[in-house]
């Protein structure tokens, strides 16, 4: 039996090169088929990190067995120097790690300010739901200014572009305080300027915290990209900056490699490949 405990957050990121999540020969099979097959992954405490990969690479299901949703056959993962296999995922939150999904889940009858509001409420102690203050604390208000959505803080979720959107749930997992944010695709579908200040947004919130960001679109990871760390079939291919990853042999393999078969999906083109010399 899995006895868990409240384990005080780790320390704030300070970019300092320490391990902050580090995944360890992790190895995931659904019905006999193995989607990873064996990952180690390093997050240092401060990093902005990108994690790419064709369709099917293992991104979604890497990010699921970190936040408790998909158990491994085997492999470890810790947090803080904390095992996180073999915790429910809503243990996970609470040790400080939060993620988003391809498609943003907020509440559309709910207005912006509301919607975080409720996210912040998430970490209270129950008796401190009942005595719920009014107005706005100091944690949502710097939620509003840190996605600057505070000009848009009545208005209804539902009525919101799809950047705003992806904003206010990015806000709503910044007002759960998380040490590490999960990022599913944050700019897919976001016009170029959405998408910049999106990329500024996940470095100002780099700054305090760790961000792991999984994209495809390769301007973005040119602008913003440090380390990338790349996926195919269940493992790690290469990691490495922008340019480094773009010139490895394999990495332009995996990708032109199946861009006839894949042409539709474009993800040679996505990744920029053809470009390089
Ligand atoms: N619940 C599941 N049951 C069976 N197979 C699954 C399940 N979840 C994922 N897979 C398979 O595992 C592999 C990895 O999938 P995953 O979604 O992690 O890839 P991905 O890199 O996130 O791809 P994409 O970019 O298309 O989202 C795929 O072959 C997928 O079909």
């Amino acid at each position: 039996m899995t006895t868990e405990v409240d384990i005080p957050a780790p320390p704030p990121a300070g970019g300092s090169g320490e391990a902050l999540l580090a995944v360890r020969g992790l190895r995931v099979v659904f019905d006999g088929f193995v989607a990873i097959g064996g990952i180690d992954f390093t997050v240092n405490r401060g990093e902005l990190r990108f994690l790419i990969g064709p369709n099917g690479a293992g991104k979604t299901t890497l990010v699921d067995v970190i936040t408790g949703l998909t158990k491994p056959a085997a492999g470890s993962v810790t947090f803080g120097g904390v095992e996180l296999v073999g915790r429910r995922e809503y243990r996970i939150v609470k040790l400080g790690i939060g993620r988003t999904f391809q498609t943003a889940t907020v509440f559309e009858d709910l207005t912006v300010l509301e919607n975080i509001d409720l996210a912040a409420s998430f970490r209270m102690a129950v008796p401190k739901l009942f005595l719920r203050r009014r107005g706005v604390t100091d944690a949502v208000a710097q939620v509003l200014e840190t996605t600057q959505l505070a000009e848009l803080a009545d208005r209804k979720a539902g009525v919101l572009s799809h950047g705003q959107r992806q904003w206010l749930e990015i806000g709503m997992l910044l007002a759960q305080d998380p040490q590490l944010l999960l990022l599913d695709e944050p700019v897919a579908g976001m016009t170029k300027d959405e998408r910049e200040r999106t990329g500024l947004l996940l470095q100002q919130i780099a700054a305090e915290r760790t961000v792991v960001v999984i994209e495809h679109d390769m301007e973005f990871l040119r602008r913003f990209a440090s380390v990338v760390t790349v996926l195919h079939e269940g493992k790690v291919l290469t990691e490495g900056t922008v340019a480094e990853v773009q010139a490895d042999p394999r990495v332009q393999e995996v990708y032109l490699g199946r861009k006839k078969e894949d042409a539709a999906a474009g993800s040679a083109a996505v990744l920029g490949l053809e470009a390089t010399p």
